[in-house]
């Protein structure tokens, strides 16, 4: 389980987070919905050691990792694939893969890469700058599968895409929850997100005002808050 526990935090003297609770549990969907600014990606940088918290605890698997760094994080199983396709626009598809892959057989790596969207496997040799924003984003969330996480944080991964490649996105996500990781998903395309979510939390101003599973969710007050978010 990766939990959240009365979390703060903010940047510098200005606060974003007041107490937020969140809990995900092993093999579970977790949608983070909320208005611009909530506070979404600052959460999201906390559950991944990116920011420390002021108050609060950050617990993996009973153990307390609060103030541990990202790469600590990331052997434990938590895996973040920030907003704006953290890819080296520079390097190679084949070498973002690796990168984020250390420790993991080469083959195994590209392999696994390439299962989860093939495009990548004609494009190994180009550099990532060169490819279209849909397939960085697919070479991003790749990269995070490649790892073997229990733990995925995806910000906003359909930000600025096209429909189609949006659709093939979230087709892997399934898979990956499918196959037992679980997925902690802030997400501007609400209906998807709720499609593929166990459980969700609503943020506004740096709080969670709902906490609960979907089918409990009141669609009106949700397209109120929302009013702008996509379907
Ligand atoms: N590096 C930073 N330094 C100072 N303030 C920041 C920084 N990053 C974010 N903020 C502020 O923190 C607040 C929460 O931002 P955050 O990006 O976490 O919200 P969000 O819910 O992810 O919003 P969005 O949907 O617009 O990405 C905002 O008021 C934002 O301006």
């Amino acid at each position: 389980m990766l939990e959240l526990l009365d979390i703060s935090a903010g940047y510098g003297d200005t606060p974003v987070l007041r107490e937020v609770a969140l809990w995900v549990p092993p093999r579970s969907v977790v949608a983070l919905l909320g208005t611009n600014g909530a506070g979404k990606t600052t959460l999201l940088r906390v559950a991944s050691g990116l920011l420390t918290p002021t108050t609060g605890e950050l617990r993996l698997d009973g153990h307390d990792l609060t103030g541990k760094p990202p790469h600590v994080l990331a052997r434990a199983g938590v895996c973040h694939v920030p907003e704006g396709r953290g890819v080296f626009p520079n390097l190679t598809v084949r070498d973002n893969i690796l990168i984020q892959a250390a420790g993991t057989p080469v083959d195994e790596a590209i392999e696994k890469a390439v299962s989860a969207f093939p495009i990548l496997g004609r494009k190994l040799r180009q550099p990532a700058g060169s490819l279209s924003g849909g397939q960085q984003q697919m070479l991003a969330v790749a990269r995070a599968y490649v790892t073997d996480p229990a733990y995925v944080l995806l910000d906003e991964v359909s930000m600025g895409l096209a429909p189609v490649v949006v659709d093939e996105i979230f087709e892997f996500l399934g898979r990956l929850a499918t196959s037992g990781c679980a997925l902690l998903l802030v997400e501007q395309y609400v209906t998807r997100a709720l499609e593929l979510a166990d459980y969700v939390y609503l943020m506004n101003r740096g709080r969670i005002d709902f906490a609960g599973e979907p089918g409990e969710l009141d669609g009106a007050r949700l397209m109120e808050q929302y009013l702008g978010a996509r379907a």
